[in-house]
């Protein structure tokens, strides 16, 4: 689906979480809760991913994205599994895989294909608002749940994030504006991700990172996320004090997927904090 949006008209994150929640409730009803638990349980066990987001350098999680809403298709990704092999080889330090079928044209197999083609943590990027899904996720392998502040209220978001956490997962949780980074850390958030992104209007402020990145308290793991074009965008969320960049159509797009990863990550060698 591409949409266009209008002044006062529904917010795109609205219609988005609607159709996820009507698929949700039918998947609820042909396959039971036990099955997905039993499956969580014999899924490999989840890889910590907050070690391999901070460390000397920018990190890059780099995106499996057929289409964006906006955008409509930006790659057919047949093999979802060889593209992430060839961030990783690029440096890749995650994968981030879109699994929503209607939006994004993406499927919880992708999210498999990728985990067994690598051995970097793989983000479940979805839009969860329901603790079936975060079973789900570690079903599928995920090692990253993505929980975005915009859809969720404060006591499902906090008690989402502990469920992340105790089937040993990490969770993004994504903000776009203050009340949101504020939000996330009061929930008790360890990887925040700043959404470039409007998730309402699908508008694009390359500025937000660097505006909230210091209400983000140093122990937290920051991520600058979407609209990123090249190196010189890396760069400068590095020196506002990026951890790591969540990128997707520059490098679904790039012929050289992995020469677009190794780019990102080099052109922002420096010390952030
Ligand atoms: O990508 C979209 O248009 C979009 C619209 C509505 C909700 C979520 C959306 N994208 C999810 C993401 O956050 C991005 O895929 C990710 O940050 C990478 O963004 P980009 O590098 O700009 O492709």
């Amino acid at each position: 689906m591409t949409v266009t949006t209008r002044p006062g008209g529904e917010s795109v994150l609205a219609r988005i979480v609607a159709d996820v929640r009507r698929e949700l409730a039918l998947r609820m009803t042909t396959v039971p809760f036990s099955q997905v638990e039993a499956r969580a349980a014999a899924a490999p066990p989840p890889r910590d991913a907050l070690p391999a987001l901070r460390g000397d350098g920018l990190r890059v999680i780099a995106e499996v994205k057929r289409r964006s809403p906006a955008k409509g298709p930006l790659a057919p990704i047949p093999d979802p599994g060889a593209l992430a092999g060839r961030y990783v080889a690029g440096g890749a330090a995650a994968i981030s895989v879109l699994t929503e079928p209607n939006w994004f044209a993406g499927s919880p197999a992708d999210l498999t294909a990728v985990r067994t083609a690598v051995e970097v943590p793989v983000l479940r990027k979805d839009f969860v608002v329901d603790p079936y899904q975060v079973w789900e996720a570690r079903a599928l392998g995920a090692d990253l749940v993505l929980l975005i502040v915009a859809a969720l209220d404060a006591p499902t978001l906090r008690s989402l994030l502990g469920q992340v956490h105790s089937l040993g997962m990490t969770a993004l949780v994504e903000a776009h504006d203050q009340a949101e980074v504020t939000r996330a850390v009061e929930a008790g958030a360890r990887l925040v991700g700043v959404n470039a992104r409007d998730l309402r209007t699908l508008r694009i402020d390359m500025a937000a990172f660097a505006a909230l990145a210091a209400g983000i308290p140093p122990d937290v793991v920051r991520v600058a996320e979407s609209g990123i074009r090249g190196p010189a965008d890396a760069a400068a969320y590095r020196a506002a004090g990026a951890d790591a960049v969540l990128v997707g159509e520059a490098v679904v797009t790039s012929p050289d997927p992995a020469a677009a990863v190794a780019a990102l990550a080099a052109a922002a060698a420096t010390e952030a904090r």
